[in-house]
């Protein structure tokens, strides 16, 4: 992946016959409980698609589906790569995962608070590394020219988030929003085909919702990443967004353009629901869930859900 060989403005030809991640059937349970139930969903190569939905829908538990992290009792994930050569993601280690082209962000920022913020981007491009610990321990020419390659890579990576002036800063130092561009610069420099960012916007101020903004549309079309995007912030949905899927209750009850979902009668009556409940106990949009005035889609409270 290079971080220059495309002009901001281009976006990368996405071509719906060209699934970098197709998911059928996907069925996860918790004891009982049905996290997830027959998600199917098509990640084109090169599209941003955003997955939307009530706190409870399901979104994470997705993603950990997708990421090896979860592995649900039904369905296939396939990740295609760009030979066409096909990998069911299924069960596969976290790690694996990852090695084969998928890279996440956590909603709950998960970085090495102690190290600094070139260390956490190098600790990641390290992994693309080729020497042993043994070359390594000797220094020996291969592993030292890997080392510097690391390097160079988590530096370039650093200043296409923008944290260029803060790459010795120990990670826990830096803002909400800096640590959130850190970690997508740690994700970007395990070279993904596929970015999953879980709420990347959580948290931050308006200031750093315009950045991450702008920095999505970049990773995507300066770098040819497709991405995922879990996001309660529906501005920032319905602006970066090529197409959305709406889970609910474990089921995707929509799938379209961001005009086209916002129309879908089933997504307004999830919506809806909350705001006649709203209305119904005299408590506001955002202490019950739904669209609020700024946007976003506050939570469905435990035991809303009937799973
Ligand atoms: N490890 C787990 N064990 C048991 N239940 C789980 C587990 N992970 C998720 N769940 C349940 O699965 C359902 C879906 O949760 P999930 O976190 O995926 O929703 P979400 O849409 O990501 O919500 P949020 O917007 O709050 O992040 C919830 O009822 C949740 O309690």
């Amino acid at each position: 992946m290079s971080i220059t060989t495309t002009k901001a403005d281009d976006r990368p030809r996405v071509d719906p016959g060209d699934q970098v991640m197709r998911v059928r059937g996907v069925t996860l349970r918790f004891g009982g409980l049905v996290g997830l139930s027959d998600v199917a969903l098509d990640l084109n190569r090169g599209e941003i698609l955003a997955v939307i939905g009530p706190n409870g829908a399901g979104k994470t538990s997705l993603f950990n589906s997708l990421t090896g992290m979860y592995v649900p009792q039904e369905g296939t994930i396939v990740l295609r790569d760009r030979s066409g050569g096909e990998h069911s993601l299924l069960g596969r280690k976290p790690h694996l995962v990852n090695r084969l082209g998928v890279a996440r962000t956590f909603q709950n920022i998960r970085l090495f608070g102690a190290l600094t913020a070139l260390e956490n981007v190098k600790i990641a491009a390290e992994t693309r590394q080729k020497s042993g610990p043994v070359s390594i321990m000797l220094g020996l020419p291969n592993a030292r020219r890997e080392d510097r390659e690391s390097d160079r890579r988590a530096l370039e990576l650093l200043h296409f988030v923008g944290l260029d002036g803060l790459l010795n800063e120990l990670a826990a130092s830096l803002s909400y929003g800096q640590q959130r561009s850190l970690e997508i610069a740690r994700a970007l420099a395990t070279d993904p085909q596929v970015l999953l960012l879980d709420e990347p916007a959580a948290g931050t101020n308006p200031t750093e919702k315009l950045d991450l903004e702008v920095l999505i549309r970049r990773i995507n079309r300066e770098l040819g990443v497709s991405v995922l995007l879990i996001e309660h912030d529906m501005r920032l949905v319905m602006s970066v967004a090529d197409r959305v899927t709406v889970l609910n209750f474990g089921k995707v009850i929509a799938s379209g353009s961001p005009a086209e979902v916002q129309r879908d009668p089933e997504v307004v009556a999830a919506y809806l629901g909350a705001e006649m409940a709203a209305e119904m106990t005299g408590a506001t949009q955002a202490e019950i869930g739904g669209v609020a005035e700024d946007g976003s889609v506050p939570a469905q409270r435990d035991g809303e859900e009937q799973r």
